[in-house]
């Protein structure tokens, strides 16, 4: 049988300006989804059109995409942000048990939002040409759903065996895979990221076949301390009590795909008191820093990427996984105790391997087989302190072995030398959850009572391009890679650290500059372009992927074909106990030598610190005395392409001008999504009158709040947020539980969650009280201009504040303009047609036009199941009013405020 894939060979010629154009770009964060239909009656959010599915993860599924206005295919993966039956029942899962051993397995990694965000933030640091790119995320709050928008690759998983076992690509293919692999690690790694689930079907084929690069970055770990010891003698030497080191806790949980697992994650969880007390030493994070310290954590590092490497190394030469097992106990015993043998011949190619024990040839005389069993034996190391490094496997004679020029190539890719400029990823965060800008005290006691309230809103994220409005460079807070400080995971004790140690921290750092965190990152960009480019030119090219019945139609991402998910052991192999190995160093592998680099950057924690507060209270300051400095709105200076926003804010923090500019960066990277959507709605319907951002009226529409509109009040917004476009609403400013209070106008301000807001506050200080009750009057004075109508009680339940604003509950189908939102079901449970082919269901239920009362009580009726996390039930939305004191009694979410009594929060 002769199955070759076309060969993997780029000149170093081939990138062109245009990729390294877009590597450079930075993640768009759009926060409109604007739902419509396109000629071709496919599904369109934005610009994007569906096409079709490409394949269901844990969280949604991914689509093929058209981004209408390039023309170009994008994948999207649609997540809902949150979906607590699964966070419920992660409660009460010690370890999920996978259905297959390709199955991935998580242990408490945190809630679905977590877990996204996460996955979000760790794919917005990265761009390299050998892991999968993200290229803008559309954050659609009111069905809280994101899309994932990532660059399409085409030639699906890397495929690494047929229906009876046998390998499908050759040894020399796997090489090169293998290198794409490495360097994209390589990478990874130096970001400070472990993937964590490295295997075959997270490895996907560019289009043309000629790069593999890495995906699925849903279990994936950012951990500080690797990334600071990744930096350099030069860098921060992380002390025992730094709380950066605690992001690492989260690597104690289990997580990865089985059969790919590293021994040390099988290995008994340590109790509280020994994982308090593990020793590690940092030498493990990274080869130049070898200070102990004491750490809460296990020993899990990122040689658990090159464990799993070694496996995907072995299935893609023999068809086969080391470790097997009747079931899963089994497995992780063969992993954790087992050697494992190797196959006679490997590759489709059927090339000779000598066997697992070979005696060692003269310098020179290697054998293929004998070379790969060796780089194997160093990769499946169960000491993970004995185990391989990347940079000793990138020097390995196997890797380089049909390298024209070895040297140039590792050079070219070799990024321990690359400069340390700081990017904007070092601060980069994914999307915002909760925002507030107040002083830090009543953030603080506002925090603390939603905390009590709803964890899942703890979840603090600020956005990059915000803090850049603000000027600020915000290392604290960074939450969106942390895992344990800011986040409250699962209600743990753990998550009290938040502020306090938060706070305890920041005054070290700027006490003690040298232990900044986030202060510098790595420029890669220059090491990775040629990063593949120097393979001779291969041998015979195969013409086309070979095509393996049963490949396409796995159960599950990861499971092999016509595998039974509990093989037996091959018959090909023996297996024994694993001897005690501790293999001679190879004489090419060479020292590493990361480069000591002193990190860079202006930034100073005290100035920060100082700008930061007074920003806040000056925010006050300017609302009660009725300065609108920061309404001037966005200044035309286009900053939309600079590849980080720090550039503009990191000299001169909080210089107003550049509050500006780094406002007007935001707003136009923001919009870029809707923009487009809104030239293709042009282009589309002639009738179409959108052609710029959205306006706060087409904001209300899109919301249900059709006719009646008004904008009465910026001034509120300004409250709360201390800035805002003139234009376009902000959406970012206010979205402290009750999801988005500070998007309704003033007349559906809930004045309850105003006053409650108050008292939270009075123990803070009379500036804060103050101004709280200036704005208490300001809404109670709004509030008195409104009385709502018994129709608009009658429907709302008091549940909507959209039930106070007059709209029409318009029957028959509507125009997409008009209501893209009702238009269909949005749910991408039910998106099986991504064609856009409506079932007889679906036509009615976008004929029958549900009021947006009625779609809040269907979506109310879907939330009241989940009594066990009370908190989803109303803060999703809008979810107060106010009402009077004959109306229906109020529920349990609902905010009401009679006029006379005290306020009352229902929880
Ligand atoms: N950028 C992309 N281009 C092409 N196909 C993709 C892309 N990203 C994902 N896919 C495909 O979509 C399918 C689902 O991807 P996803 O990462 O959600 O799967 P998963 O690993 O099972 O997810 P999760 O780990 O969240 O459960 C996979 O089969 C994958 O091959």
């Amino acid at each position: 049988m002769s199955l070759a894939l076309p060969a993997q060979h780029i000149d170093a010629d081939q990138t062109t300006e245009v990729e390294d154009q877009a590597y450079q770009e930075d993640v768009v964060v759009t926060r409109e989804a604007n739902l419509t239909r396109s000629h071709k009656n496919n599904k369109m959010i934005n610009q994007y059109e569906f096409n079709k599915r490409l394949g269901k993860g844990q969280h949604g599924d991914v689509t093929l995409c058209t981004d209408a206005v390039t023309g170009k295919q994008v994948a999207i993966k649609a997540v809902k942000r949150k979906n607590p039956k699964v966070d419920r029942m992660s409660h009460f899962k010690k370890r999920p048990i996978p259905k297959t051993e390709h199955t991935p397995v998580t242990e408490q990694l945190g809630t679905t939002e977590h877990k996204i965000l996460k996955e979000i933030a760790i794919m917005k640091k990265c761009r390299h040409p050998h892991v999968v790119r993200l290229l803008e995320v559309i954050d659609d709050r009111l069905y809280e759903r994101i899309y994932m928008v990532m660059e399409y690759l085409g030639g699906g998983e890397v495929k690494w065996r047929t229906e009876q076992g046998d390998p499908i690509i050759r040894v020399s293919q796997t090489r090169r895979i293998c290198r794409d692999i490495i360097l994209g690690l390589d990478y990874l790694h130096h970001q400070g990221i472990i993937h964590r689930d490295i295997k075959p079907a997270n490895l996907l084929w560019s289009k043309d076949r000629r790069v593999v690069k890495i995906a699925d970055f849903g279990v994936s770990h950012f951990s500080y301390a690797q990334r600071l010891a990744a930096l350099g003698e030069g860098a921060i030497s992380p002390s025992a009590e730094d709380p950066i080191l605690m992001d690492d806790s989260d690597l104690s949980k289990f997580a990865g795909t089985p059969m790919f697992l590293a021994p040390e994650i099988l290995a008994e969880p340590p109790g509280d008191d020994a994982a308090t007390n593990t020793s590690i030493n940092l030498e493990e994070l990274a080869d130049d820093t070898v200070e102990t310290v004491t750490l809460k954590q296990p020993r899990i590092t990122k040689a658990i990427d090159i464990w799993a490497f070694g496996v995907t190394l072995y299935a893609l030469l023999f068809g086969q996984l080391p470790f097997h097992g009747e079931q899963e106990f089994a497995i992780y015993s063969a992993i954790k105790e087992c050697d494992w043998d190797v196959p006679e011949k490997m590759g489709i190619d059927e090339i000779e391997v000598g066997g697992r024990h070979q005696d060692k040839p003269k310098k020179g005389q290697e054998t293929e087989g004998y070379l790969v069993v060796d780089l194997l034996d160093r990769l499946l190391q169960k000491d993970p302190r004995k185990r391989i490094t990347l940079e000793e496997v990138k020097r390995h004679p196997w890797i380089l072995r049909d390298l024209a020029d070895p040297e140039l190539w590792l050079r070219s890719t070799h990024i321990g030398n690359s400069s340390l400029a700081p990017t904007d990823d070092e601060t980069s965060s994914a999307l915002s959850a909760v925002r507030f800008r107040w002083s830090n005290r009543i953030t603080r006691g506002l925090t603390t009572l939603i905390r009590n309230v709803r964890p899942q809103r703890s979840f603090r994220y600020v956005g990059r391009q915000d803090r850049g409005r603000r000027g600020e460079r915000a290392p604290e807070d960074d939450v969106g890679t942390r895992s344990m400080p800011y986040v409250n995971l699962s209600r743990q004790k753990s998550i009290s650290i938040g502020v306090h140690e938060r706070d305890r921290h920041r005054q070290r750092s700027s006490a003690h500059p040298s232990s900044r965190p986030h202060q510098s990152s790595i420029d890669l960009n220059a090491s990775w372009r040629h990063s593949s480019h120097h393979e001779e030119t291969p041998k015979a090219s195969g013409s086309a992927l070979p095509s393996v019945s049963g490949s396409s139609s796995k159960p599950r991402r990861g499971s092999a074909p016509g595998h039974a998910s509990s093989s037996s052991e091959s018959p090909r192999l023996s297996r024994r106990a694993a001897p005690p190995h501790s293999p001679p160093p190879i004489s090419q592998a060479s020292s590493r030598s990361p480069q000591a680099t002193s990190p860079t950057g202006s930034f100073s924690p005290e100035t920060h610190l100082e700008d930061r507060s007074r920003s806040r209270l000056s925010m006050f300051y300017r609302w009660v005395t009725g300065s609108r400095q920061y309404s001037s709105g966005p200044s035309s200076h286009d900053t939309s392409t600079s590849t980080s926003p720090f550039e503009a804010s990191s000299s001169t923090a909080m210089h107003p001008p550049l509050d500006h500019r780094a406002s007007s960066a935001r707003t136009v990277l923001a919009r870029r999504s809707e923009d487009a959507f809104n030239k293709v709605s042009f282009r589309q319907s002639q009738s179409s009158s959108s052609s710029g951002p959205l306006t706060l009226a087409q904001r209300a529409a899109s919301w249900g709040e059709v006719g009646n509109y008004s904008r009465p009040s910026e001034d509120m917004t300004s409250l709360y947020s201390g800035e805002r476009p003139e234009e376009i609403l902000d959406d970012d400013t206010l979205l402290v539980g009750a999801g988005g209070i500070a998007q309704s106008p003033v007349p559906s301000l809930p004045v309850s969650a105003v006053l409650s807001t108050v008292s939270s506050t009075a123990s803070l200080g009379s500036p804060a009280l103050n101004a709280a009750q200036a704005l208490l009057q300001r809404v109670s004075e709004a509030n008195q201009v409104i009385i709502p109508d018994a129709s608009s009680r009658n429907r709302s339940h008091a549940t909507s504040p959209l039930a106070q604003v007059g709209y029409s509950p318009t029957r028959g189908p509507p125009s997409p303009s008009q209501q893209p939102q009702y238009y269909e079901g949005y749910d991408e449970d039910d998106e099986s047609d991504m064609s856009g082919n409506r079932t007889p269901s679906e036509l009615d239920y976008a004929d029958m036009q549900p009021s947006t009362s009625q779609m809040y009580e269907e979506e109310d009726e879907e939330s009241d199941d989940e009594e066990g996390v009370p908190l989803e039930v109303r803060t999703r939305r809008p979810s107060v009013t106010v009402t009077d004191a004959s109306s229906s009694p109020p529920r349990r979410s609902d905010c009401s405020y009679d006029g006379r009594t005290r306020p009352t929060i229902y929880v």
